[in-house]
């Protein structure tokens, strides 16, 4: 009998899951396992929602955005009862090995699970934050770095036409990535992040020379980790003396059909996982870093944290001050 392996997605979702499913399925059949997928991330795992992965199922998914597996965070997941309910789901089945495609939680779950049971799984990173110690690239980010581009430009288009600045608020958690590389990409005046400190009353100064030499709206992209939004923005109004909106992007981020560049990290992530758990890794992230696809153990990745491209910090201080 084949070896039984599981795939599921968890945590938030991100573009570039699905092909990342479909391609580990595939892959994983033809090294000789027999696939499972698992609805609903690990409250499925838990309420024993798995369906073997036929062909029909994985068909026509990868241009879809999100997870057609569904996700979710779940509290139970946390209770040493339920992750013995998902275990004993597991060995019914004869399933062996793991396959999360998810974020930093999931992989923290995952080796929480196998701390208990020693059930050996391969973390693909996916998530629009890409904070994930030890990768350069997680499965989202392009997808979502595009929707923001998207919002930005048009945003620009009315900040133009009524003289406006815009304070536009971007998703990541606790890190600043998709702020930094959305200003840079979109041409805003001010970034504020976690990771850079910032001053006002110098950017107050710029932007001040900057619309008495002739310029008419301002663009200010914020990290939600921040929680500056709507402090900038009455500061802005207040300050600068320019009439200011908040924009909060929000879940929009989240969503849409994967470029083709997360397709292709998504089958290069998915295969990587795949011979991982061949050659006999037990816990690991698959990573892609400096150009090399890698995987690094999950405890690696849990006790550092991710640090940002210091060329990237390099050319978002000015925007900072
Ligand atoms: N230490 C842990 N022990 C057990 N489960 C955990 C642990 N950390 C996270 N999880 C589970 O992993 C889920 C996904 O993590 P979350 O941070 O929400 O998303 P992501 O994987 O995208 O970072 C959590 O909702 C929770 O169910
Ligand atoms: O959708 P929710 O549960 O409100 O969570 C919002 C959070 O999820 C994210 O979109 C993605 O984070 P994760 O990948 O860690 O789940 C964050 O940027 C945001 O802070
Ligand atoms: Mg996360």
């Amino acid at each position: 009998m084949s070896k039984g392996l599981a795939i599921f997605t968890s945590g938030g979702d991100a573009a570039g899951m699905n092909p990342a499913v479909k391609c580990a399925a595939e892959y994983a059949a033809r090294r000789g396992y027999k696939p499972w997928l698992v609805y609903d991330g690990l409250r499925g795992l838990i309420d024993d929602k798995f369906v073997e992965a036929d062909r029909e199922l994985i068909s026509g998914i990868l241009h879809r955005g999100g997870t057609f597996l569904r996700s979710s965070r779940s509290k139970r997941f946390f209770e040493l009862e339920f992750r013995e309910q998902a275990f004993l789901n597991l060995k019914k089945r004869g399933i062996e090995k793991l396959v999360v495609v998810g974020g930093d939680g999931s992989f923290r779950a995952l080796n929480q699970f196998y701390a208990d049971f020693g059930v050996p799984f391969a973390g693909i990173p996916a998530t629009i934050d890409n904070d994930i110690a030890g990768t350069d690239y997680c499965l989202g980010v392009d997808t979502a770095l595009n929707m923001i581009r998207q919002s930005v430009d048009s945003i620009r288009d009315t900040a133009n036409s009524f003289s406006r600045a815009f304070v536009i608020e971007v998703m990541g958690r606790h890190c600043g990535y998709l702020a930094m590389v959305s200003a840079l990409a979109c041409g805003a005046e001010v970034c504020l992040t976690p990771e850079l400190p910032y001053n006002l009353d110098s950017i107050g100064g710029r932007l001040k020379a900057e619309i008495k030499g002739g310029r008419n709206y301002v663009l200010a992209i914020v990290a939600e980790g921040t929680k500056m939004g709507d402090y900038l923005t009455r500061w802005i109004t207040d300050s600068i003396g320019m009439e200011a909106r908040l924009t909060v992007l929000g879940h929009v981020q989240r969503g849409g059909s994967p470029t083709v560049r997360d397709r292709l990290m998504a089958y290069k992530f998915a295969v990587a996982a795949i011979d991982a758990l061949e050659a006999g890794e037990t816990n690991s992230v698959m990573t892609y870093q400096d150009g090399e696809y890698g995987s690094l153990p999950i405890q690696t990745v849990c006790d550092s944290k991710y640090e940002l491209d210091p060329l990237l910090l390099k050319l978002c201080t000015n925007l900072s001050n």
